[in-house]
């Protein structure tokens, strides 16, 4: 199953592979309903507890609860999973039997070694006297936390130190024969600092707890997270891993698929070059603008449980690159013309993204400042104005809008052939759904009349005459 050679090699892995599929389906369709069961007896259970958060009823309890149970091992499952899919020559998401990795596939003792390297240099690099360092919003005590804004000089040093590596001779295309074993040691590692959070959280003065991670279901609250900023002295481990080891080590990853195309045929494929630029502008623009994540929700509202660590450590290294991984085993032939049209579309979309983003930090940071003072504005009773021109008159989430059509530019270099490059714009469109209504519900109990007035003025949330 995994790529160990020349392109004809994969050829002849894909019709064995094609013979054995065959046969285990017609032995196994029996099986198969029961474990397809398995399969979507959590995803349902997943769908419903995540979309319906708000609801209060003993059943929906219940449903949440279970999610918040089968969440943390299906979410693993499927990472794996996806991994193992990328590489199979049907690469087809419906495929049963899923291609199961060998005990040898999953583990390597390098894994658990670059991992720890890993985060052990961008731990070092957080204390980096680099940068400025700045306050986060109010918290419920009155005061405001520190942060380093240094994730952009993390990334650049990142970066010199991968090229020092590779002048050496460091075989980095060998991030694709490691994929499985590193995500297995990602996930290892987030359920073990997650278990750490929750038990920390105990020693916790009651307003450093967040106030959804405390339902007193200690499943539930695992999941959510019980305390909104943990921090070992000034190490915030929220903002550390929501930015750092997982963040970059997309972009790593990234790189290293590009090099095993290199070993295979030479040279990267532009659909390979595409993915990584892509993937890379948004990274460095996360870092570049790291100050604003201070005021997302994840940082303000959420607690840090099981969900947020296994996000930022596992399941955005490990999924949001599944289109590179996927290039490396299925190369895509493209025009300059179709090219051309990708670009344009997450150019578009990145300007979207960007200046919606920055035009609502820079309102709510100053709202005299030049750039938007001229907006209009309608008042809300806490005290605080909400834009209704601008990007944020032409939707309600135009940042929302921008980021799925990049998500989108990202799928495109694969080709229309399969499905899987195509997970990453269907699992964020349900994401982004689901944050829009959460935001919502957050922004209707803060501003009240302000906000209903604000919806009438800007009918649609994320696509203009759609939704
Ligand atoms: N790649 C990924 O996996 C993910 C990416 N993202 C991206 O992160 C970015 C941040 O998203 P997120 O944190 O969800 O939320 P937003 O940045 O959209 O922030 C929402 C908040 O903005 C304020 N706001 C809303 N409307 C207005 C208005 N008209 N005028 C002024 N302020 C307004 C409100 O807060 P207040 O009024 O209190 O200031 C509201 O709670 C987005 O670009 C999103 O696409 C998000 C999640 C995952
Ligand atoms: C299925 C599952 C485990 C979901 C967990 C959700 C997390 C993966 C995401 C929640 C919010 C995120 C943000 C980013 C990455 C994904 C997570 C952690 C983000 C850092 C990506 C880069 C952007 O520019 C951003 C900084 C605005 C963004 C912040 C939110």
């Amino acid at each position: 199953m995994f790529l160990c050679g020349e392109d004809q090699q994969l050829h002849s892995f894909s019709s064995i592979n094609r013979g054995l599929f065959i046969t285990a389906l017609i032995r196994n369709l029996h099986s198969r309903q029961k474990a397809l069961s398995c399969i979507f007896v959590p995803l349902v259970l997943l769908a419903v507890a995540l979309l319906c958060p708000h609801t209060q009823s003993v059943t929906f309890i219940w449903i949440r609860l279970s999610g918040a149970i089968c969440i943390p091992i299906f979410l693993p499952l499927t990472v794996l999973f996806l991994i193992c899919v990328s590489r199979s020559p049907e690469a087809s998401v419906l495929q049963w039997p899923p291609p199961l990795p060998s005990q040898d596939q999953l583990w390597d003792p390098v894994a658990p070694m670059l991992l720890l390297a890993w985060i052990t240099l961008h731990t070092l690099l957080y204390f980096m006297p680099l940068g400025k360092v700045s306050e986060g919003l109010l918290l419920r005590d009155g005061t405001r936390l520190k942060y380093p804004i240094n994730g952009f000089h993390a990334l650049c040093i990142s970066g010199v130190l991968l090229m020092l590596l590779l002048g050496l001779g460091a075989p980095m295309g060998y991030l694709f024969e490691l994929l499985v074993p590193l995500a297995v040691c990602a996930i290892a590692v987030s359920f073990v600092f997650s278990v750490y959070l929750y038990i920390r959280s105990f020693w916790a003065p009651s307003h450093a707890l967040a106030l959804g991670g405390n339902t007193g279901n200690p499943l539930y609250d695992f999941f959510i997270g019980r305390e909104l900023n943990p921090r070992i002295g000034s190490f915030d481990l929220k903002y550390f891993c929501e930015l750092r080891p997982g963040l970059i080590g997309w972009v790593v990853i990234n790189f290293g698929m590009l090099m095993k195309e290199v070993e295979l045929r030479g040279s990267p494929s532009l659909a390979m070059i595409l993915v990584n630029s892509f993937q890379l502008l948004y990274v460095a623009d996360a870092l570049w603008n790291e100050e604003a994540v201070l005021s997302t929700m994840d940082i303000v509202h959420d607690g840090f449980g099981f969900m947020l660590v296994f996000g930022d450590l596992a399941w955005v290294p490990f999924t949001y690159g599944l289109q590179a991984a996927f290039l490396v085993v299925h190369p895509q032939a493209l025009t300059s013309l179709r090219a051309a049209a990708i670009i344009a579309l997450n150019g578009a979309g990145y300007y979207i993204f960007r200046k919606s983003n920055s035009q609502k930090n820079q309102f709510r940071r100053d709202p005299s400042h030049p750039t938007v003072a001229r907006l209009e504005t309608i008042a809300t009773a806490t005290g605080k104005r909400l834009l209704v021109s601008g990007w944020w008159g032409f939707v309600r989430h135009p940042n929302y809008l921008g980021d799925l059509l990049m998500a989108l530019a990202w799928s495109l270099p694969c080709g229309f052939s399969h499905l899987l490059p195509y997970f990453y714009v269907i699992y964020f469109t349900v994401l982004l759904i689901h944050r829009e209504d959460r935001d919502e519900r957050q922004c209707r109990a803060k501003y009240g009349l302000a906000w209903d007035t604000y919806c009438r003025r800007v009918p649609y949330r994320i696509f203009p005459y759609i939704y």
